[in-house]
């Protein structure tokens, strides 16, 4: 284990805080003892402990203490709720804490934490398969040794970048919401592809590898996506005339607008946070 003696707590072990331990399980960052995870209902820990092993509990506070660094994966909402159950902010003192809810501010977080250092992550779900785009915001206490944990997490589940905190609402539409958007993408040149005859696993195997594909251009080239797509564009070739089909649809801007409009909504989540205590 990369990791020897250390203990990550995981606060809210729902859909995200999930594939952050199945990620970690995976790469063999950490082992299952390592890990404590708690959800609000007991069913839920079960069913997590079934799935991977993992130390588990519906109370926070003890998987605090158990913990050197801790995940705060629950909803924007409920990140000052826990936060101000007894004993929690005491519990902290000192610890990492690394809040990957979305819209919470730095600002927010420390004001609730005064005396813990505080990273901001915003991972995305294919952290579960190694595959996750994560982005690190510093908080005033957090050194480099905190910001250095909190990257090594998440490099082992993908790609981990840091940002300053202003930018973390375009990195949660762009980052953390960005798979679904490619989802819907997914689905819907599967469609074209069953509209022409496709038997729908066909369809939606090879829209899937031509994302998988195309990505790994754009990131392992080097070159820009414009370059690569005129490579595909035969003159008076069928590319070309599917790609102006997508330029009257105004896709360009519906893709921009899409982050665009994600990252305002993004900025508005951490509010009921702050006003529910
Ligand atoms: N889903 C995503 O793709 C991403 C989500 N995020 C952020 O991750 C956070 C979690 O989102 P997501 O995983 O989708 O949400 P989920 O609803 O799937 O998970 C929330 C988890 O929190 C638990 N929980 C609720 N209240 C408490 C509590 N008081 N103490 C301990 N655990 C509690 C829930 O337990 P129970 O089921 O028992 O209620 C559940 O396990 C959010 O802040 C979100 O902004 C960030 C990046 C991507
Ligand atoms: O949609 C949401 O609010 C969460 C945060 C980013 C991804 N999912």
């Amino acid at each position: 284990m990369l990791l020897a003696g250390r203990t990550l707590a995981i606060i809210g072990c729902g859909t995200m805080g999930e594939a952050i331990v199945a990620g970690l399980l995976r790469a063999g960052l950490l082992a299952p003892t390592q890990i404590v995870a708690t959800t609000r209902r007991q069913e839920a820990a079960e069913a997590v402990r079934q799935r991977h092993g993992v130390r588990i509990t519906t109370d926070n506070l003890q998987a605090i203490g158990e913990a050197d660094a801790v995940v705060l994966a629950v909803k924007p909402q409920r990140v000052s709720k826990v936060l101000h159950e007894e004993g929690v902010g005491a519990a902290l003192v000192g610890k990492t804490v690394i809040s990957i809810a979305a819209g919470v501010t730095l600002a927010q977080l420390q004001s609730w934490l005064p005396e813990s250092p505080v990273v901001r992550a915003m991972p995305n779900t294919p952290c579960l398969i190694g595959q996750g785009m994560t982005v690190l915001a510093r908080g005033s206490r957090a050194g480099d040794a905190e910001v250095a944990l909190a990257k090594k997490l998440f490099d082992t589940v993908g790609l981990c970048l840091e940002v300053e905190d202003k930018l973390m609402d375009a990195v949660t539409s762009l980052g953390a919401s960005g798979p679904a958007f490619v989802y819907v993408m997914i689905e819907a040149m599967a469609d074209g592809g069953v509209m022409m005859g496709l038997p729908r696993p066909v369809a939606l195997q090879m829209a899937a590898q031509v994302f998988q594909g195309a990505a790994r251009m754009v990131l392992s080239t080097g070159f820009h996506p414009a370059a690569l797509k005129d490579q595909v564009t035969t003159p008076a070739g069928c590319t070309i005339a599917g790609i102006l089909t997508m330029e009257d649809g105004r896709i360009r801007s519906v893709l921009a607008r899409t982050i665009q409009e994600a990252a305002r909504v993004a900025s508005e989540l951490g509010r009921d946070s702050s006003a529910e205590k």
